[in-house]
């Protein structure tokens, strides 16, 4: 049942600081006989202090443990008006400075007028003894502040906007928010994490602004570049950028061209004619591409140093490790130790590792200070283990600023930088695949001429999720040694994922007879046979077969949507290994059921994020921070009264994340396969039988079958592989690094 109540806050018992998440206790000023002289209410509140008088909407509800309650739905703050609710607010702790005592202090001297002075006449309050005129000063600005921010987030609240979000909005912009709104909503979009363009357009258009406002095209143009740079490109031809910004904002070309116009001649743009094309840049990349060509060239300087001195070291390694080397391995090792830069490229089994191993003997040999980086958390782990060296993600090593934005626009800030660099002799950075231009710019501003950067990785995986193509580019362009391993040493016989990976990435076909260990298919041709086939393999054959869980294998498909798509293929997955069942709490987040038990995927980088790390009796031992993009947990508890959910990452770190966050993690039963890129799983199964051809080619494939350790299978059609591996139209990316490295040489 509905009901009103409202009275003063005596005590607040519980508080999430993230969401306002409350149990508060209201004064029942006038209780009738019936009534007790305190109601409890549960539910979101922004500010509320004790000694707040409320005004409270909402629904009589009967708490198992706790009693009656209400349930808010909606409140309203009135300002005390008695001296003892002033007196109450003011000593709450609500304002710094001011206790209990100096509360009392005040109201017997100001009484019912206190907040009036305090807002017009501060420096009155330095009457009082134990107020200076400096404190006046700073109680009468919280006050206000406080009282700015509550109206605001009402304001902002009637455009849809969130109290969280408003909160953060109020924070960043002050006073300058109304101003703001009334002139261009489209700023939130560029300042505020969280608001892209079709929330500030959905404000706009709301707060009365036209179709084709001079700042709605601007935001629209920026927000399709942006939008392209998430797809990988650093520029977008002009056709393409007009035609897609007209089309989104449901505008004519003309008005967009020109917003263009305008936009490049207050340099938030960059245009450049190349090849009969005009190209247009969001300034940051533009700028990133040239400095990291630039950078390139002023790193990679000659060492001299005696080839038998080296023979000699390569040939006592080889001893040791009772290896021989090839030529080409050889020749790596020979061009590390002789070149500021050098990129090692090759497949699965084709000696990397035992490469890039050589080298760090070698290294260590000389006295060098060595570090090992890669691009993500699980591949960092994997190189620590190969290497026996610790590695560490890229983003650890040029130590993360805890309070950076790892969003799509590289707002990421680096302790390590040109005026602060890496000290070390040499760098070895290993699945350089996926570095994106963003990583590429903090990186080599972080290393000076004189330490050696050694790149590691498989040219052929698909490329960054972020915008460039940069190993690529870089071997293109030529300006260093790159040595390409193919000879393939893993022995034919032991795995036939190797061979088939490698035959896919020659485009020729591969045998799908079954007739060996490790590499599987079943044909099916209806979506929902293999499904079937699917959940069976996961369940029943293959944990069995690969020595795992079912949780560790991993299925990946090419896309999100459709009956094959990580979506469906989730909740199918979800419905057989973790269904929904009494004392499993579960709790819905954007139309997905998320589930105690669930397999989950953290989906970007938090650095900020704690975690902890408990013994059996439940005591903390050891606490960090940071979940990384890629990273697979399990739901361990959801508490729906308190708005959280624990999961579980590897070696048992337990992470918090309130219901607001869970936009940052996805099931994981399926993943895309660009997701799994720098990572390995005992058994994968892939469900292919058809889709976009621009999405179904070689490259996906190679990437998919190179994840699995022990065991690939196919499920789906051998038709479409078939066509995937003769499929060599990569998605194109726009990128220019390649060009810019060479225009730099140039300049050399
Ligand atoms: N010169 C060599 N002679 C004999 N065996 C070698 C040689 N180089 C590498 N191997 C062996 O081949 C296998 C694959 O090598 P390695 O792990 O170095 O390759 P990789 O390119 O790093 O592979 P992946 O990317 O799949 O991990 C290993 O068992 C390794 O011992």
């Amino acid at each position: 049942m509905m009901k009103q109540v409202e009275g003063y806050v005596e005590r607040i018992t519980y508080r999430n600081e993230d969401n306002g998440y409350s149990v508060i206790y209201l004064s029942n000023p006038e209780p009738k006989a019936d009534e007790d002289d305190e109601v409890c209410c549960v539910g979101f509140f922004s500010f509320v202090s004790e000694g707040e008088y409320l005004v409270i909407n909402g629904r009589e509800t009967v708490h198992k443990s706790y009693g009656p309650q209400i349930q808010v739905e909606s409140y309203e703050t009135k300002r005390p008006s008695s001296q003892v609710a002033i007196e109450k607010y003011l000593g709450s702790g609500a304002i710094k400075g001011i206790g209990a005592a100096l509360a009392a202090r005040i109201v017997r001297r100001f009484g019912e007028k206190t907040f009036e002075i305090i807002e017009n006449e501060p420096e009155r309050l330095a009457e009082i003894k134990g107020i200076s005129m400096k404190m006046a000063v700073s109680v009468a600005k919280q006050f206000n502040d406080k009282r700015q921010m509550r109206q605001s987030v009402i304001f902002l609240q009637e455009y849809g906007i969130s109290v969280n979000m408003a909160v953060k909005i109020y924070k960043f912009y002050g006073e300058k928010i109304y101003e703001i709104m009334q002139q261009n909503p489209y700023r939130l979009a560029e300042d505020i994490a969280g608001i892209g363009f079709k929330i500030a357009d959905t404000i706009a258009l709301k707060a009365g602004f036209n179709q084709d406002s001079e700042f709605r095209i601007k935001a629209g143009i920026l927000y399709v570049l942006q939008q392209s740079g998430s797809n990988g490109h650093c520029y977008l031809p002009e056709t393409e950028l007009i035609d897609e910004t007209a089309g989104l904002l449901g505008i004519e070309r003309e008005n967009v061209e020109r917003e263009l116009d305008n936009l490049t001649l207050n340099k938030e743009l960059v245009i450049e004619e190349c090849d009969g094309e005009r190209r247009l840049y969001q300034s940051n990349l533009y700028y990133m591409e040239m400095n990291c060509g630039r950078m390139l060239h002023d790193l990679n300087i000659p060492y001299k140093i005696k080839p038998a001195v080296l023979e000699k070291k390569i040939a006592a390694i080889e001893k040791k490790d009772k290896i021989e080397l090839d030529k080409m391995q050889k020749d790596a090792v020979f061009q590390a130790v002789q070149n500021g830069i050098m990129i090692i490229t090759g497949g699965p089994g084709t000696g990397k590792t035992t490469t890039i191993n050589t080298i760090i003997q070698i290294m260590e040999s000389e006295g060098f200070d060595i570090l090992l980086a890669a691009p993500t958390g699980r591949a960092a782990k994997r190189m620590s283990e190969t290497s026996g060296m610790e590695a560490q993600t890229i983003h650890r090593m040029l130590e993360i600023d805890g309070g950076s934005l790892d969003d799509d626009r590289g707002g990421m800030h680096f302790e390590r930088n040109e005026t602060k660099p890496l000290e070390a002799d040499v760098i070895i950075v290993d699945e350089f695949s996926m570095v994106d231009i963003y990583m590429l710019n903090a990186l080599l501003k972080a290393i000076v001429p004189g330490t050696r950067l050694i790149m590691v990785g498989d040219v052929n995986q698909l490329p960054s999720v972020g915008p460039g193509n940069v190993l690529k580019d870089m071997i293109k362009s030529e300006f260093c040694n790159v040595v390409k391993l193919n000879r393939i040493f893993r022995q034919a016989a032991e795995s036939q994922i190797v061979t088939n990976a490698h035959k896919i990435n020659d485009g020729e076909q591969i045998s799908l007879d079954n007739k060996n260990m490790d590499f599987f298919h079943l044909e099916r041709s209806a979506g929902k046979d293999v499904i079937n086939v699917t959940v069976q393999l996961i369940m029943k054959n293959l944990p069995p077969y690969v020595d795992a869980t079912s949780y560790d294998i991993q299925v990946l498909t090419p896309m999100r949507k459709g009956e094959l798509g990580v979506e469906n293929l989730n909740k199918v997955l979800q419905a057989y290994m973790n269904p929904r069942m009494d004392g499993k709490n579960e709790h819905e987040f954007h139309g997905v059921i998320f589930r105690e038990n669930d397999k989950v995927m953290q989906i970007k980088n938090n650095y900020q994020i704690k975690w902890e790390r408990k013994n059996r009796f439940g005591d903390v031992y050891e606490e960090g921070t940071g979940v990384f993009n890629g990273d697979t947990g399990i739901i361990k508890q959801i508490i729906e009264a308190a708005e959280v959910v624990y999961v579980e990452y590897e070696e048992g770190k337990i992470v918090e994340y309130n219901f607001s966050d869970m936009d940052e993690m996805e099931l994981a039963y399926a993943i895309t396969i660009h997701k799994s890129q720098g990572s390995e799983y005992p058994a994968v199964i892939l469900p292919i039988i058809s889709g976009p051809r621009m999405l179904l080619n070689r490259n996906l494939l190679y990437t998919a079958v190179t994840r699995a350790k022990k065991c690939v299978t196919i499920v789906g059609s051998s038709d479409t592989v078939r066509r995937m591996i003769k499929n060599v139209n990569e998605q194109k990316r726009y990128s220019t690094l390649c060009q810019r490295i060479i225009e730099m040489g140039e300049y050399k």
